[in-house]
């Protein structure tokens, strides 16, 4: 390494997400005397804030963006560094950043997050949405578009299919139901009404309205214009921020150019065949499209059911992979297959002082059969706090246990204005044919489906405001036998947390 070492600190914490930020807290308010590091590419932090504690494992809370001062301010000993770690050497403890600074560490936590996995990379007409810069250019794009393709069937196309306005949405999803990643088709038939009618008004202001291209106010400290450039300088132009979350659509206007409300239509079971420019597409003679659609577009995409569309733009909503490259090169993590970096039940990776929490890592112990990893915002928080707990409880020599919060999988989101909770083994994930559904639904107002194993309760999906999330959780963790209930447990006519007290 060319550069001499400038401070060893205690603990390094690499990435300003959700994670990063919670695992520096919890170490900052651990062990106040340790000195601690949080080195991140994206010039804001992510900050928990409104934290509620719904049941024993539901949890809901905002975030916001924030400067990193605030944390400093809380945190004496801590220090932000904003550059992006270029490279780590876990043979020396140390790790070397973009602006050619070395610093040593003791524990170090990677907290990177991931990255849009796009359909092709470095296609000016594939857009991804992670961070504010790509909701931004998003948003720019969005607002002179006339037509858009959606790929992906998850969070993000969710979000956005319902969402944008005055563009036609073009819809391509693999599967035979909407919203695969977290619904049955069931649910996807219950919401898909919601795609036809008009958006209720909303009733919340934006929290956090920050997502807009206009020019900041004179004298304003944060700016995106000012941070643009400051992040240039000391990471480089492409290192990606902290991933958006809960509620990141209502800052921002999703308008097109039209004129027309929401107007989306789903084409099911397909995936994308290839991708054409204009030119490409009049050189190569494509004989699926009609003559006088040639040339209108400046993209086009061909579809595996044999339909292609010109459109302004395609955005790519097809997952994340884990943000490891290229400064993790010359070290020996073990990967899982989805790329993470796998972590122990102390959130350890395999190279000697190195933790790993949030979207970087893959949860590599032995599951509870009620939990399953998702990437999500919930889940960065809850392995920052653990992996904080863990860095502090191996140098101060005490035992620590798996937290209680890795017992059962529990989300709470909102869908097409529909408030959704899910459960456990929510999907039946896993448990192949050998689990019972049973599923109440009205029209327009609620979706609820129960997982039975063996009669007792492992998952559940509620979908509307039906009240059921906190007696359905201790119907999961208690592991009651239901089946003196039968189809009883959903009858709409009994309380059922009467029932069970
Ligand atoms: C559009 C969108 C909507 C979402 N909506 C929801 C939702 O409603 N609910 C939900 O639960 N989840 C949601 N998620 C998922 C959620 O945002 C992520 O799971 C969560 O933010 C991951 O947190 P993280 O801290 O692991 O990573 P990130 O938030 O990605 O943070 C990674 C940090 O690491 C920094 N970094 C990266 N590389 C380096 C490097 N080499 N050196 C230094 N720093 C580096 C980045 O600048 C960033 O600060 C959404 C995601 C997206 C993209
Ligand atoms: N409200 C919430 O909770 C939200 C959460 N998020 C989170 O943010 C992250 C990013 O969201 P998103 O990008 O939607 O990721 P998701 O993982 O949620 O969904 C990705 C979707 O793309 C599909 N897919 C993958 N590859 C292809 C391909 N080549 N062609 C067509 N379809 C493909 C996947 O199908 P398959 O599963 O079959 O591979 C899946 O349906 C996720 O971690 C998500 O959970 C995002 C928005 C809202």
């Amino acid at each position: 390494m060319a550069h001499k070492v400038e401070k060893t600190f205690r603990f390094v914490i690499v990435g300003g997400g959700i994670a990063g930020v919670t695992c520096v807290e919890q170490l900052s308010s651990q062990i106040p005397s340790a000195e601690v590091a949080l080195i991140t590419a994206g010039p804001h932090i992510k900050a928990v804030t409104n934290y509620k504690q719904v049941s024993k494992v539901l949890e809901e809370f905002d975030v916001e963006e924030r400067p990193s001062s605030v944390l400093e301010e809380k945190f004496p000993n801590l220090t932000v560094i904003h550059s992006a770690v270029k490279s780590l050497h876990t043979q020396s403890h140390s790790v070397e950043t973009a602006d050619g600074r070395v610093f040593g560490y003791e524990k170090l936590c990677l907290c990177s997050g991931g990255r849009p996995k796009l359909l092709t990379q470095e296609n000016p007409y594939v857009l991804g949405i992670r961070d504010t810069d790509s909701a931004q250019e998003f948003q720019k794009r969005l607002s002179k578009a006339k037509r858009i393709v959606v790929v992906g069937n998850g969070g993000i196309a969710l979000e956005l299919v319902y969402e944008v306005e005055g563009c036609e949405v073009i819809w391509a999803v693999k599967d035979k139901a909407i919203g695969n990643t977290f619904f049955d088709a069931g649910a996807a038939q219950f919401l898909i009404p919601s795609l036809e009618a008009d958006k209720p008004e909303r009733a919340a202001p934006c929290k956090r309205p920050r997502y807009t291209t206009e020019e900041p106010a004179a004298g304003a400290s944060q700016t995106f214009t000012a941070d643009r450039n400051s992040r240039g300088r000391n990471s480089g132009p492409t290192e990606p921020g902290s991933a958006l979350g809960p509620d990141w659509h209502e800052g921002i206007a999703l308008r097109g150019a039209e004129q027309v409300s929401r107007r989306v239509s789903v084409e099911y079971q397909c995936e994308v065949e290839k991708i054409f420019t204009s030119e490409e597409l009049l050189d190569s003679q494509q004989q699926t499209l009609r003559p006088e659609n040639v040339g209108s577009w400046p993209v086009y995409i061909q579809l595996t059911n044999g339909k292609t569309f010109g459109c302004d733009f395609v955005v790519s909503a097809t997952g994340v992979v884990p943000n490891t490259e290229p400064f993790l090169h010359g070290n020996n993590f073990a990967r899982a297959d989805d790329g993470g970096l796998r972590v122990d039940d102390h959130m350890m990776t395999s190279e000697l002082d190195v933790y790993a929490a949030g979207d970087v890592c893959t949860a590599c112990w032995e599951h509870s059969p009620l939990w399953q990893q998702m990437r999500l915002w919930t889940q960065a928080r809850q392995m920052g706090w653990y992996a904080g707990r863990c860095m502090a409880a191996h140098v101060l020599s005490e035992p620590i246990e798996l937290d209680f919060c890795f017992e059962l999988f529990s989300h709470i989101t909102k869908f097409f204005n529909y408030k959704v909770v899910l459960l456990g083994k929510f999907n039946g994930q896993g448990l192949g044919p050998d689990h019972e559904l049973l599923v109440r639904c009205t029209k327009g107002r609620e979706y609820v489906k129960v997982v039975l194993s063996g009669g007792r309760m492992v998952g559940a999906v509620l979908i509307g405001e039906t009240d059921l999330e906190e007696t359905f959780e201790n119907l999961i963790l208690n592991q009651m036998d239901l089946t003196p209930y039968g189809e009883e447990l959903l009858n709409p006519n009994i309380d059922i947390e009467d029932y069970f007290d």
